[in-house]
C-alpha cells in the first residue's frame, strides 16, 4: 500500500502535489522554479538570492552528499523550501559533517520528497514560476482549499526588496581566498592588494572569496550602506552584489547610492542583482522573466569575442537590453532565450553580469571577470 503523504505542495492554479516531508514541519508560501544543476544543492539552498522561493531540483538524487559547514553561501539555507524526486538517504562523503535532512530540521527549512518533478517542472515552465504553498504536517492533515487561496493572495517577488532582510547587520573585512593569491603578504613582485568595497544584498561566500583570490582585500558593508558610507573606505573598486528580491524594489535606495558612485569615476562590478542595479542606476529598465534561470549549465555568448562561457544562473528578473542608454553596450547574451546578460560602460572601467562568474555550484569558465576587475583597479593605480 502507498505511504501515506505526509507534505503537499499546493499551486495557486489548484494543482496538488502530495510526497513525503522531511526537515522541518509547518507551511511556507513562496514562488517555485526549478534548478537543473547536477550538484551544489546546499550552495544553492544557502545562496541569499533564493529568499522567498522554494526549489525543484531536476536531478533526482539530493542530500547524498550530507551538508559541510564549508559548502555554505551564507550562516542559514535561505531557500523557504525544496522539492525532490527521491527523499533523501542518509549522506556518502568524507565531508559530510551533517545529513541534509537534520540540517534542515534545524533550521527550519521544509522538503517534500516523492515528487514526480518532471511533470512539475514541465508546470513550473507553463505557469512561469508559479505560487506555492509546501506543508509537511506528519499527521497528514491538509487544507487544500486554504493552502491553493494563500498561495493565490501571496504578493509574489516583483515590488519586494528582500536585500534588506538578508544583508549583513554590519560591515565586516573579508580576507579568506587573500592568500592564495600571488600578491599576499609580499610573496612577490604583485602590488598591494586592492581596496575594494563590497555591497551586500545577499552576497553569496564564494563571491567575497573570489576577489580575495584576485587580490582585493574586501571590506562588506549593508545594503543600505550611502555613498558617503562606502567613499569613508577610500576603495580603489566598488562590487555590487548577487540578492534576492525586484531589482527595482531594492534599487529604491541602492540606484541613487549608485548613481552618486558612477559620477566618481571608480572601477565598479556587478554580480546579478547588482547587474540588474547597476543597469537601473544608469537608465535602464528592469522586467520579471518567464520561469528565470537556475542551473549550473547556461550557455552566454560573449558578444565581444563571439567566445561561448557556460556559466551558473540564478535569477527571475532580467534587464531589458533594448533600454540600455548610449555609452552603455550590451556585452552579454543567454544563448537560451536571448535575454541579457552583461553590460559595460564604453568608457569606464564600470561592467556587470548576470550569471555567477564565481561557479558555487557550477562551471568556471567566467573567472576571468574577477580578473578584469583587478585589472581596472590595476590600470588606475
Ligand atoms: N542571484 C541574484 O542576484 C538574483 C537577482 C534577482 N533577485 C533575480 O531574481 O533576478
Amino acid at each position: 500500500m502507498a505511504q501515506k503523504p505526509t507534505a503537499c505542495l499546493a499551486l495557486a492554479d489548484g494543482t496538488v502535489f502530495y510526497g513525503q516531508g522531511f526537515g522541518a514541519t509547518g507551511e511556507v508560501v513562496a514562488e517555485l522554479v526549478f534548478n537543473t544543476a547536477m550538484t551544489g544543492y546546499q550552495e544553492i539552498m544557502t545562496d541569499p538570492s533564493y529568499a522567498s522561493q522554494i526549489v525543484t531540483f531536476t536531478f533526482p538524487h539530493i542530500g547524498n552528499t550530507g551538508v559541510t559547514t564549508q559548502d555554505d553561501e551564507a550562516s542559514e539555507p535561505v531557500a523557504s523550501g525544496i522539492v525532490v524526486k527521491w527523499d533523501p538517504t542518509e549522506p556518502s562523503s568524507w565531508r559530510a559533517n551533517s545529513n541534509l535532512i537534520s540540517w534542515m530540521e534545524k533550521r527550519g527549512r521544509l522538503g517534500i520528497g516523492g515528487i514526480d518533478t518532471r511533470r512539475l517542472t514541465r508546470a513550473i515552465r507553463q505557469q512561469g514560476s508559479p505560487h506555492v504553498v509546501l506543508a509537511h504536517d506528519p499527521e497528514g492533515s491538509f487544507d487544500i482549499a486554504k493552502m491553493v487561496a494563500k498561495a493565490r493572495d501571496w504578493k509574489g517577488l516583483v515590488g519586494l526588496d528582500l536585500a534588506k532582510e538578508v544583508t549583513c547587520a554590519q560591515s565586516y573585512r573579508w580576507d579568506e581566498g587573500l592568500w592564495s593569491w600571488p600578491g599576499a603578504f609580499g610573496k612577490s613582485d604583485q602590488p598591494k592588494p586592492f581596496r575594494v568595497v563590497a555591497i551586500d544584498y545577499g552576497a553569496k561566500r564564494n563571491i567575497l572569496r573570489s576577489l580575495a583570490q584576485s587580490g582585493a582585500e574586501v571590506t562588506v558593508l549593508p545594503a543600505t550602506a550611502t555613498a558617503e558610507d562606502v567613499l569613508a573606505h577610500n576603495p580603489e573598486g566598488v562590487f555590487l552584489s548577487n540578492g534576492p528580491g525586484d531589482p527595482a524594489a531594492t534599487g529604491a535606495y541602492a540606484v541613487p547610492m549608485i548613481q552618486t558612485l558612477l559620477e566618481k569615476d571608480l572601477p565598479i562590478f556587478g554580480i546579478c542583482l547588482g547587474h540588474q542595479m547597476l543597469a537601473l542606476a544608469l537608465g535602464a529598465k528592469t522586467v520579471k522573466m518567464g520561469h528565470g534561470h537556475h542551473g549550473a549549465n547556461h550557455p552566454v555568448r560573449d558578444v565581444e569575442t563571439g567566445k561561448v562561457e557556460i556559466t551558473s544562473m540564478n535569477h527571475g528578473f532580467a534587464v531589458d537590453a533594448q533600454t540600455l542608454p548610449e555609452g552603455v553596450i550590451e556585452t552579454h547574451v543567454s544563448l537560451f532565450d536571448g535575454s541579457n546578460c552583461g553590460l559595460r560602460m564604453t568608457k569606464r572601467p564600470v561592467f556587470s553580469v548576470q550569471h555567477h562568474p564565481e561557479a558555487s555550484p557550477g562551471p568556471q569558465d567566467s573567472a576571468y571577470l574577477f580578473d578584469r576587475f583587478a585589472d581596472a583597479m590595476r590600470a588606475r593605480r
